[in-house]
């Protein structure tokens, strides 16, 4: 028998959610397949994403799945890529959120989406050293997410009134292990005044899309803790932002640890002006870049 699942690209972090909130959208999707084989051994048969499982964000969630339910099988995992990889687009929590919920299917284990989110984001590890919940949240969940605690995993819904349009500016850049890099730069103690700053960003930003209030998700939408320590990466980051400001963006921010830039539109905002914009910007670094247009996917 062979199971096959997907899941969408999704941008984490959203500004001043760091590691808490994702958002996923119908730009790009991974699907996975899976199926038994007789060789008792994992395989992954991919065309850009390592071939070792224990190195491939799908094989080591299968693993850690199999190893606490004493399953000894050999599986074929077939990623057939859609989510560019390392660009901040939750690439490597696409295909192990996606591999998951085949493995979940094909064996009736009945997790929970929680323990789903479990699994994926122990896969996560294979992509930077560490299992951060945010972008396999979307995977399982879809929409906005927001991750209340990760011992044990539970994550929440947020049913969002506001709901803009996305745009994504995804320059041509490669950064090696670029998520373990990103997540080095970020301080590991911060100062009680940008902490009471930061939490009142992201409780305005929420209120915002809670209650649809453009100007709160505009003012909330602010980080200058992980986007500030990141910024030697995407140095265009802050121009793009402020002339997309210009152009009357609801908002905008680094999509996941870049470099890809997520802005949010609506009917009042000036998409061509954001566009011509982003050309000159990025003309200037000497950055090649695609401009994708998309939109909230809310559920699987
Ligand atoms: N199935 C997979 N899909 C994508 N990348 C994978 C996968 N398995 C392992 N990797 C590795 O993970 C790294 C890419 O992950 P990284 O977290 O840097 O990018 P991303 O997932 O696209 O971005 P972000 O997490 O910021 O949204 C690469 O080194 C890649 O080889
Ligand atoms: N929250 C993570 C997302 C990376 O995909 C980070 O910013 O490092």
């Amino acid at each position: 028998m062979k199971i096959k699942e997907l899941s969408y690209s999704s941008s984490a972090n959203l500004g001043p959610g760091y590691d808490i909130l994702s958002l996923s959208h119908r730009a790009f999707k991974d699907e996975v397949e899976i199926e038994e084989n007789n060789t008792g051994k994992i395989r992954i048969f991919s065309d850009n994403t390592p071939e070792d499982p224990m190195k491939n964000t799908a094989g080591l969630s299968l693993i850690q799945i199999m190893k606490d339910r004493k399953i000894k099988l050999g599986i074929d995992i077939t990623i057939n890529k859609g989510v560019p990889v390392g660009l901040g687009l939750g690439s490597s929590g696409a295909s192990s959120s996606a591999a998951v919920k085949a493995f979940n299917k094909m064996f009736d284990l009945n997790l929970t989406n929680d323990e789903m989110v479990y699994y994926s984001m122990y896969g996560e590890i294979a992509a930077c050293g560490s299992a951060h919940p945010d972008n396999v949240s979307s995977g399982i969940y879809g929409g906005m997410t927001l991750i209340t605690s990760t011992e044990p995993v539970r994550v929440r819904k947020i049913d969002i009134k506001y709901k803009p349009h996305l745009m994504l500016v995804i320059p041509d850049i490669k950064i090696e292990e670029k998520t373990k890099l990103a997540r080095s730069m970020v301080p590991k103690n911060i100062d009680i005044k940008d902490m009471v700053r930061q939490t009142s960003r992201l409780s305005l930003m929420l209120l915002g899309f809670l209650n649809g209030e453009r100007q709160a998700i505009r003012d909330g939408m602010n980080d200058e803790i992980v986007e500030k320590s990141r910024n030697g990466l995407f140095p265009f980051y802050g121009e793009i932002k402020s002339m997309a400001i210009d152009e009357n963006a609801v908002s905008a921010c680094i999509s996941g640890a870049g470099p890809t830039i997520l802005i949010f539109t609506d009917e009042r905002t000036n998409k061509n002006g954001i566009i011509s914009g982003t050309d000159e910007i990025l003309g200037k670094y000497g950055l090649n870049y695609k401009i994708v247009e998309t939109e909230i996917v809310e559920g699987y």
